[in-house]
């Protein structure tokens, strides 16, 4: 079975060598090698990785070439991939699953039947307790994702009677179904923004806390994870959002193991203001922790990027996509931009609404900008007197970062940057941003 035709790759079904295939082989050669070239340079193990500034003179990473449409001033083109790589398994023909058994149940589309009139029945939906302030375990988080859901949160989630966590005053009606889809990362990427304005829609219910069920609670199986749902009515679409699947290894072949077509959003942010928002967040936890200047080196005299630490590795979105492109088509997973979350919430907004094929109801008219938080919020409920901010956990003071560790960290990004930009045929110009806040 040939893979789905992708978006601004030509050829189509028609080419011999599907395009999204050739990509993906493309893409994972390059990355094979950019890791080999780093590490062999690095010389200090997986995790040591040079930045590109360091390598001047040395091998250079190769790239995909650039996708028709996708121009990205200054990317470097690659040669044709090299013979004798293993090529990534086509989207259309994942690797075998030991995963938890498919449930029959399709997705369900939205009925998009919804009233104009609904988009005023704002619900007040507090975050959850956990969402204020998410902590990091061991060492400066080098391995477990922290989490904005305790487990005291989801057990009480998962628990009879439960209306799942979505906060909200709708009656609880319907039944408790699986998601269709699933806010997936990256963590501090703005996905509790995405998914608070989501969730405006009277078509949409969301867990309110994160499940975490992909990641760390996948032995509790498929009805624990249900049973975590709030009631949807049919048409209504069923959401969580757990950050940390993006990076999760194991997380694609769960999700597709659970249902092929589950609809898959990622909200991707400068991954250098990601990894201080990221660290900002640790710090809040572990004052003591050191400097983000210390922990982003493995060596900072040699420019040794430190990679296996978390909050940078997060943010090398070409490696994490990868995994993915493995299990999903690029045409299933919707790419959100962090920045524009910030700067045009609608216009966001409208994308995300059809690319889950529900109605455009959530737009302008829903949000405002709040000078005294700095971001946007979400209007009143017209039954409350209080506007709908996200929580002092969201959109915090960063700490001034020494500019050299910035350009160094941008300089380090930028190939796997454009990389990204190749493989999703959209550019986020995080290149062409000044300042990092
Ligand atoms: N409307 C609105 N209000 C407040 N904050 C907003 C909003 N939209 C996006 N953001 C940005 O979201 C960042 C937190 O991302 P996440 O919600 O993905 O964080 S988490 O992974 O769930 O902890 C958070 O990062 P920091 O600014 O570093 O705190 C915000 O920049």
């Amino acid at each position: 079975m040939s893979p789905p035709a992708q978006p601004g790759v030509p050829g189509g079904r028609g080419s011999k060598v599907p395009p999204a295939r050739k990509l993906l082989c493309m893409c994972s050669l390059s990355l094979c090698l950019t890791y080999l070239c780093y590490s062999l340079m690095g010389g200090t193990g997986p995790g040591a990785l040079r930045s590109p500034a360091a390598l001047s003179g040395t091998a250079a990473p190769r790239f995909p070439a650039a996708l028709p449409g996708t121009a990205v001033p200054g990317a470097p083109r690659s040669p044709a991939a090299l013979p004798g790589t293993a090529a990534p398994r086509s989207p259309a023909s994942p690797p075998s699953s030991t995963g938890a058994p498919a449930p029959s149940a399709a997705p369900t589309r939205a009925s998009n039947s919804s009233r104009e009139g609904a988009a005023g029945a704002w619900l007040r939906t507090p975050l959850a307790p956990g969402e204020v302030i998410t902590a990091q375990s061991g060492a400066f988080e080098r391995d477990p994702q922290e989490s904005s859901t305790t487990d005291e949160e989801l057990s009480r989630a998962g628990s009879p009677g439960n209306r799942g966590g979505s906060g909200s005053t709708t009656p609880d009606y319907g039944e408790k179904r699986l998601p269709q889809a699933l806010i997936i990362g990256v963590k501090k990427g703005g996905t509790r923004a995405l998914l608070e304005a989501i969730r405006a829609h009277p078509d949409v219910r969301a867990v309110g806390t994160e499940p975490h069920f992909f990641d760390r609670n996948y032995e509790k199986g498929l009805e624990w994870y249900r049973n975590v749902m709030p009631k949807t009515l049919e048409g209504q679409i069923t959401m969580e959002k757990t950050p940390s699947y993006f990076v999760t290894n194991e997380a694609p072949r769960r999700i597709h193991s659970m249902a092929k077509d589950t609809k898959l959003i990622v909200v991707v942010r400068n991954p250098v203001t990601r990894a201080i928002s990221d660290y900002t967040q640790t710090l809040s936890k572990k004052p003591e922790i050191p400097t983000f200047e210390v922990l982003a080196f493995k060596n900072r005299t040699l420019g040794l990027i430190d990679a296996s630490w978390s909050a940078i590795r997060i943010g090398i979105y070409a490696l994490h996509l990868e995994n993915w492109l493995q299990y999903f088509p690029l045409s299933q997973i919707l790419f959100v931009s962090g920045e524009r979350l910030i700067t045009d919430p609608a216009g966001e907004m409208a994308k995300v609404q059809d690319f889950l094929g529900l109605k455009r109801i959530v737009t302008e008219k829903h949000f405002y900008f709040n000078k005294t938080k700095g971001f946007p919020c979400l209007k009143k409920p017209e039954d409350s007197s209080a506007p709908r901010c996200l929580g002092k956990s969201k959109g915090r003071t960063h700490p001034k970062i020494d500019p050299d560790v910035i350009h160094r960290l941008r300089k380090f990004y930028k190939p796997f940057n454009v990389m990204f930009y190749q493989m999703t045929g959209q550019d986020f110009q995080w290149e062409q941003e000044e300042s990092d806040k």
